[in-house]
This record gives C-alpha cells, sequence and structure tokens, in this order.
C-alpha cells in the first residue's frame, strides 16, 4: 500500500553482519544506560541522606529527590525495546532513535541514542520517498529484552517516487507490530507512530486541538503519545502534570501501561466520575437524567439553590434568643444576604460575614431589653397592658439580661456606656448560645457540595424553585432519596457546587498552626534536655553540641514530612489543582457541564481533544465538534483528522458500512491498512435458544484465536443474564464493573467496549442495542468497529436493515 521508498537491490551488506553489528551497538548502549542508572540511584542515596535545618533546604531536598526519583524511573522503563530505530542520512550522519536519549561518554561526544521526541527523531516518522528530509536509509530494530532479532529497511534514493493513495512509514514494522495478538492492554506505539499521527502528537502545547477520527485510526495512541511529548518538550508540565479523561475505569485500566511505559509519572489518568476528588462516582443512572445533569442550564439552577439557603425568606422569621422574642425582617434579612455576598463571595466565605451582621442586630436588640420595659410601662399607663403583665414582662426581661436572680431595675443601664458593655456581652455570648447558632444555620447553613446536592435532589419543592428551566417531568428525573450513590454526570454538578460554595479553610488553618506550635514546643522540649544533659555530665561550655547549632524551628521542620507524592497523585487529591495540558479522549461523550468543569481544571485552555461524533453514545454527548466546544472556546480551536484505520481489516469496516451512512451520509469511513480478513459472519437464532448458541459461538470464537482477547458485547439490560450463559461454557469468563480485560473472554456493553479491541468480537443481539437508546446506531457502530480479526453477529429475532448486507452464514 505504500509508494515504498525502499530499494533492497541496492548493494547491502548480509543480514548476519547487520544483526550482528547493531546487537554490538544494543550492548553498548545498554552498558551506558545501566551505568546512568547507578548514577543517579547514588544520587538520590546522598540527596536522601541530607539533612537541612531550613524550610528552605527543606523544600529543595524534596524537590530534588523527587527531580532524581523520576529520572530514575524513566531508566528503569527504558529497559524494554530501548533503541527500536535507525536514521543514516545523506551527510553520512548515523542516529539511532530510542525511547529515551542517552548521552555520549564525553561531553564532546555526540549521543548515542536519541529521544523519539527530539526534533532530530523526527524524520523517523515522517521521511517519504517523495520527502526524505536528508535521510537514506530508515532501520526499524525489532528486539526482545536486550537481543536484537531482525531489522526492516527502507531505503531513499528515488526521489521521482509518487506518493500513493496512502502512506505508511516503516510499513513492514507496521504490519508486523498491528499483527500482534491482543494482551487486554494498549501498548505504546513509538517505533511505528505514522506520518499523520506525528504531526498532531507534536503540535504546538497552547490552544485546543481537535481530533477527529473514525474507530482503529490510532486517536487514543496520538492522545497519549501526545502527553509524553508535551511532557518531554514543556519541563513546566511536568510540576503542574497532564490530565487524561477517559470515558471509564475499564477503559482507564486498558491504557493504564502505555505513559508508565513511556517512563512518565505526572500524568493523572481519570474517567469523569473520578475528577471529584475522594469520590469514585460509578453509579449507573437512566441516560434521560444524565442528560438532564449534562445541561449548562443546571449551572443556573445550582447558583439560584445555593442562593435559596441564603437567608432567602418569604415571610419575617421569629425567633426566641435570650427569653426575648425576636422579629427579623426580610428587608433586613435580604441586605445582609447582600452585603454577605459583596465582591461574589462564596456562600461558606459570605457565612461568617452573615453571622456578624446578624449576631450585631441580635445583641443590639438585646441590649436595649431594659429599653423595652420602659415602652412597655407606658403601655400600663395607656391602659393597654395591665400591671401584672408588666410585672411578669420586667422579671422575664432582667432574667434574661441579668440572671434568674435579678431582682433590681438598674437604671445605670439606660446610659449608654452600660448599653456598650451589654452588647459587647451578647456579642461574646452569642456565638455559643445554641439558640442563635441554630438561626445562623437555618438563615444561612454551612454547606458541603454533597449536601446542598442531595438537599435539592431530595426535594421536589426545591428543585421547582431553582429549576424553572425544566420541566415537571424532568425535575421528576432527578428526584432521588438523600445517601443515593453519586453517578458520573453528579461529579460536574458537584464540581460546579463547590465553586459556588467555597472552602471555608480557617478552622484547618488554625488547626494546622496549632499542630507547628505543639511541634515547635516538643522540639523546645528536646533542645532543653539536650542542653541540660549536658549541664549533668560536666561537659564544657566551650564544646559545641547540637542543642547551639539548632532552633526549635529548626528542629521542628526536620520532623515535617516531605511530599512525595508523584504530581499525577497530588493532583489527584486536589480539586483546585490547576493542570497545565488536558487531554480528552472519547470527547464525543462529554457534556456541556463536563466540559466546563474540564475547563476550570485547565484555565489556559491548553487542550488535545479527540473522538468521533459518529461514536457518541452518551444523549448528553456532542454530535459536532462545533456545537459542544463553541460555548467553551470560541472558535479558538483546530481541527485535524486522522485517515487510516489500523485496527480493522477493511472486510470488518464494511460490515459497519451501512450502520455509519446511517447515523450520518456525510460520514466517511477510514481506510483499512488491513485486507484479506474472514468476512463478519452473521446467525439467527430464536430468543429461547438465543443464551445458549451465544455461548457455544463465544467458545468456538475464543478457540480460533487461542491466545488471543474475545469480547461478546451486548445489551446493557441483558448482559447478566447473557454473561451467565456464556459462563456455563466458559467458566472463566469475565464481566462486570470490574471486568478483568486480559482473560480470554469478556462481556461487555458497549459504554464498556468504547475505545477498546479484540482479536474476535461477538455481536449479541443488534436490534436489542439499537432498541436501548437514543444513539443506538452509534452504539451498534462502536460495537462492530471493535474487531480486530474476526467479527460474529448473533441476533436472536430479525435482522436489522442496516446489517442486511451481511452473509447469513454461521458454521
Ligand atoms: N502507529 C501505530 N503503530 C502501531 N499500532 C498502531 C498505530 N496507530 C494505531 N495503532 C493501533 O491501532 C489500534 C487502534 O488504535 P486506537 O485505539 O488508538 O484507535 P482509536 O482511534 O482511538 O479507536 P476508537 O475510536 O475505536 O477508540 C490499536 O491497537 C493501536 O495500538
Amino acid at each position: 500500500m505504500t509508494s515504498s521508498t525502499s530499494s533492497s537491490s541496492l548493494e547491502k551488506p548480509p543480514r548476519s553482519t547487520e544483526l550482528a553489528r547493531e546487537q554490538a551497538y544494543m550492548d553498548v548502549l545498554h552498558d551506558a544506560l545501566g551505568a546512568l542508572r547507578e548514577e543517579i540511584r547514588s544520587e538520590l542515596r546522598t540527596v536522601l541522606r541530607e539533612s537541612s535545618g531550613t524550610a528552605q533546604g527543606q523544600v529543595e531536598r524534596g524537590a530534588a529527590a523527587e527531580r532524581l526519583a523520576r529520572k530514575l524511573f524513566t531508566l528503569e522503563t527504558a529497559e524494554n525495546g530501548l533503541c527500536f530505530g535507525r536514521l543514516d542520512r545523506t551527510d553520512d550522519e548515523r542516529l539511532y532513535i530510542g525511547r529515551i536519549g542517552v548521552p555520549g561518554a564525553g561531553p564532546d561526544d555526540d549521543p548515542l541514542l536519541i529521544d523519539w521526541r527530539a526534533p532530530a527523531a523526527r524524520p523517523f516518522y515522517t521521511a517519504t520517498a517523495a520527502a526524505p528530509q536528508g535521510v537514506r536509509l530508515r532501520r526499524h530494530l525489532h528486539t526482545r529484552d536486550r537481543r536484537v532479532l531482525r531489522v526492516d529497511d527502507e531505503l531513499f534514493g528515488d526521489t521521482s517516487a509518487a506518493p500513493d493513495d496512502v502512506q505508511l512509514s516503516g510499513e513492514a514494522a507496521l504490519l508486523a507490530a498491528l499483527q500482534h495478538g491482543k494482551t487486554g492492554r494498549m501498548h505504546d506505539a513509538v517505533a511505528t507512530l505514522q506520518t499523520e499521527q506525528d504531526k498532531i502528537i507534536r503540535s504546538p502545547l497552547a490552544g485546543v486541538m481537535v481530533v477527529q477520527g473514525s474507530p482503529g485510526t490510532g486517536k487514543t495512541v496520538v492522545a497519549l503519545h501526545r502527553a509524553a511529548y508535551l511532557l518531554y518538550s514543556h519541563e513546566r508540565l511536568q510540576r503542574s502534570g497532564v490530565l487524561v479523561v477517559g470515558p471509564n475505569s475499564v477503559f482507564l485500566e486498558y491504557i493504564s501501561q502505555v505513559l508508565p511505559g513511556l517512563g512518565e509519572t505526572s500524568v493523572l489518568l481519570s474517567s469523569v466520575g473520578g475528577l471529584y476528588p475522594g469520590l469514585s462516582a460509578s453509579a449507573e443512572e437512566p441516560a434521560a437524567s444524565a442528560e438532564i445533569k449534562g445541561r449548562l442550564v443546571m449551572a443556573d439552577v445550582l447558583d439560584r439553590a445555593v442562593r435559596a439557603r441564603q437567608a432567602a425568606v418569604t415571610a419575617p422569621v421569629d425567633a426566641l434568643i435570650g427569653g426575648e422574642h425576636i422579629r427579623l425582617s426580610q428587608d433586613f434579612l435580604a441586605d445582609a444576604a447582600a452585603r454577605a455576598t459583596e465582591d461574589g463571595r462564596q456562600h461558606n466565605l459570605a457565612r461568617p460575614v452573615f453571622r456578624d451582621i446578624l449576631f450585631e442586630e441580635l445583641a443590639d436588640r438585646l441590649a436595649r431589653v431594659i429599653g423595652d420595659i420602659e415602652t412597655r410601662f407606658e403601655e400600663v399607663l395607656a391602659g393597654e397592658m395591665d400591671v401584672e403583665a408588666l410585672d411578669r414582662a420586667v422579671q422575664e426581661d432582667l432574667a434574661s439580661v441579668f440572671g434568674q436572680d435579678a431582682k433590681v431595675y438598674d437604671f445605670r443601664a439606660r446610659l449608654p456606656a452600660e448599653f456598650a458593655d451589654r452588647k459587647a456581652n451578647w456579642l461574646h455570648a452569642l456565638p455559643r448560645d445554641p439558640a442563635a447558632r441554630r438561626l445562623l444555620d437555618s438563615l444561612w447553613p454551612l454547606l458541603s457540595p454533597e449536601q446542598l446536592l442531595e438537599d435539592l435532589y431530595a426535594d421536589p419543592a426545591r428543585l421547582a424553585a431553582a429549576a424553572p428551566e425544566l420541566g415537571k417531568e424532568e425535575r421528576a428525573l432527578l428526584v432521588r432519596e438523600r445517601g443515593a450513590p453519586w453517578t458520573a454526570s453528579d461529579v460536574p454538578l458537584l464540581d460546579e457546587a463547590a465553586e459556588l460554595l467555597g472552602y471555608d479553610d480557617r478552622a484547618e488553618t488554625e488547626q494546622q498552626a496549632a499542630r507547628r506550635a505543639a511541634e515547635r514546643d516538643y522540639a523546645q522540649g528536646v533542645l532543653d534536655i539536650a542542653r541540660g544533659s549536658r549541664d549533668a555530665d560536666g561537659t564544657s561550655d566551650e564544646q559545641l553540641h547540637a542543642a547551639d547549632l539548632v532552633t526549635a524551628d529548626q528542629l521542628a521542620g526536620w520532623h515535617t514530612q516531605t511530599d512525595l507524592r508523584t504530581v499525577a497523585e497530588r493532583a489527584a487529591a486536589d480539586r483546585s489543582w490547576v493542570f497545565g495540558h488536558v487531554i480528552v479522549d472519547e470527547a464525543q461523550e462529554l457534556s456541556p457541564m463536563t466540559w466546563r468543569l474540564l475547563v476550570r481544571r485547565c484555565p489556559t485552555r491548553s487542550f488535545t481533544v479527540v473522538g468521533d461524533a459518529a461514536q457518541s453514545s452518551d444523549a448528553a454527548g456532542a454530535t459536532s465538534w462545533r456545537e459542544a466546544l463553541e460555548p467553551f472556546f470560541g472558535t479558538r480551536w483546530r481541527l485535524s483528522q486522522l485517515t487510516v484505520n489500523y485496527r480493522t481489516p477493511g472486510e470488518i469496516m464494511e460490515a459497519s458500512s451501512q450502520v455509519l451512512k446511517a447515523i450520518s451520509p456525510e460520514l466517511l469511513p477510514a481506510r483499512a491498512v488491513r485486507h484479506g480478513a474472514e468476512p463478519p459472519r452473521c446467525e439467527g437464532t430464536t430468543p429461547e435458544e438465543f443464551p445458549a448458541r451465544l455461548a457455544e459461538v463465544a467458545a468456538c470464537a475464543a478457540r480460533r484465536v487461542a491466545g488471543g482477547r474475545t469480547a461478546v458485547v451486548a445489551p446493557t439490560a441483558d448482559l447478566e443474564r447473557l454473561a451467565a450463559a456464556v459462563a456455563t461454557r466458559i467458566p472463566d469468563v469475565s464481566w462486570g464493573a470490574n471486568v478483568d480485560l486480559e482473560r480470554d473472554v469478556v462481556v461487555l456493553d458497549v459504554r464498556q467496549a468504547k475505545g477498546l479491541e479484540f482479536d474476535s468480537v461477538i455481536v449479541a443481539d443488534p436490534q436489542g442495542m439499537l432498541d436501548s437508546s437514543a444513539r443506538g446506531l452509534s452504539d451498534l457502530y462502536v460495537a462492530l468497529t471493535r474487531a480486530g480479526r474476526f467479527l460474529q453477529v448473533l441476533h436472536p429475532g430479525p435482522l436489522p436493515d442496516v446489517l442486511s448486507h451481511l452473509a447469513q452464514d454461521f458454521s
């Protein structure tokens, strides 16, 4: 298929000599790698042994240790497949390309190995016969452990060669890589990245890069290698980290080894359900409610829900504080709320301000109580109150102010100074007064995002007030009991709520300060004992002691733990972490509320967005990139297309072509690299015989790809029943939330199968898939395009029209 650049007829040394030469070079490389590793290990040991008393020293030591540990990890993971390529340039320079760079022995020596991400390595991925970029020979080295097994060469000599329809670089190496049976885990493709992929991987960090490609075009490959490339070429990303968002935990497990395998630890892989620290939101929910939660209007709904918890009353509020009936008017409360939230102060941070305004008012009113007695006396004189009632009122008021024993009317209380004293006493007493605290909590509760959302979902009246844009039936879909598990579409709402509520960390800061003070006191005690023992053992005053050199603060600092977590681990635990770059895979699944969350995680809006609108099964997901991205990025995004399908042979892609047309007639399938696969098989059965027949078909498929991976993709609602049936024939089959992709046979629904691939795929009940979702066609398309070698369709009822072209032939 390639415009072949090779010309194997040129004079070349015999293969065995070439292999021996390459093996010798490989040995040199591995020795150099071993020496580098030893050097870093010893540096790390030195840094860890060092002790620096100052806070600054501690920080520097921690940073140095982290940098060295990261470097060591990179060197250790580079061992396997260390060098995979060679470029012989027309100027006689020879470069070896590998997973990392290895410097030459001396400072002036050429590097022994060039990192695949370095600019000099680029022609390895992009040189073609028509544009050889100064390259004479491109060699792929196939290795196992440290042994060179084979080399594949392409010679670039004939510049008149015309490019044909698909340009593949290193075709032989690529096809060899694609032949490998699946293992249930994705592997990196550094040795065989293709030109169109390389272009995207190396495109600038800034802005939003959208990568559209149909199934199997290497979107995930591109996304992950781009993360590795960006981390290599932008040092600051090592500190801020890169966030990679995938559709679900099964997919994350599938891709989990790629970046560590490339030596990268500063990447956080997460599904949307995992983006709220401390929560793993994985409960299922109906597509209809997920779709509503994903709408942008939910940001307004939550804003209103928060405001409704800010002294928003429809009548005056009566409270009994300090034995006094106090009435707070709506106007007073509205004014207090407005002052508390001035300058956009968040709810929980505004609460102390509101509390101060409220308590000031209460203290003022309570301090005036004695003045009120005079008013009541006037009421007696006017005949509006009898004397006994006045007596009782006086006693009550006095008791409330001066305690139960107060009998004497305190004339001094009328003096301004006395009033100020009483008010000050009340201001001091109110924060501890249970009734005053209850009043504060009812008017302006301290809220966690979880509480806000639970209260909202659990109360239809609250929902109605906060979400007038939603119809009654839509609101009914949001109602759920308190304590129900969270779903992935709750996460962007919790995050939004956290933004609106804010986090009052004063208590935490006080605790930290108290802890530090305690550590310092302890350290001081240690030093005192040290000095005491010196005096006791009669050591001369001239002799220098640790206690003379170190202050208590320094000693306490030594015990402060250095944070040795990786950037990814720290980012995962911190909702306010700002990433340097965000990569979204299967981005067509994201709801507008999720996009909003992601932009908060990366305010510089440096994004790589990969996906395929035709594969969107989420009702809240995107059908067009413009529609999905414009609200967040305007028109500031660039689109790239991937056009070659590496996964699915042409014959199998043909099976899904009608489905693709039915999704949208404008969509074109990618061109397949491989052809000559067995055409897909299709079989009808009865609903009664369906489960047993499926088990037989699965067992047969697994035998055909012995050592490879087989998946049954079934409608969600029927998955348990069908998986149980398959288990009667294949006891080791895996399915469910924690499905093990490394088993030979798995049963998945389409959501789980998204982004994955298998040697053999059985699509069970295609009509069931079409019927169970508004995006059923996309679901069926995803299911059909997971197969790398064999595809089978088993239908218990009539075959859907979009598959009518498949031959009814099973054996
Ligand atoms: N340059 C490459 N060299 C070797 N293998 C590759 C290359 N590009 C892609 N592949 C392989 O092709 C298969 C499909 O790649 P990938 O999963 O990235 O596609 P995708 O576009 O994300 O597919 P989908 O949309 O179905 O999720 C994988 O097995 C991947 O390893």
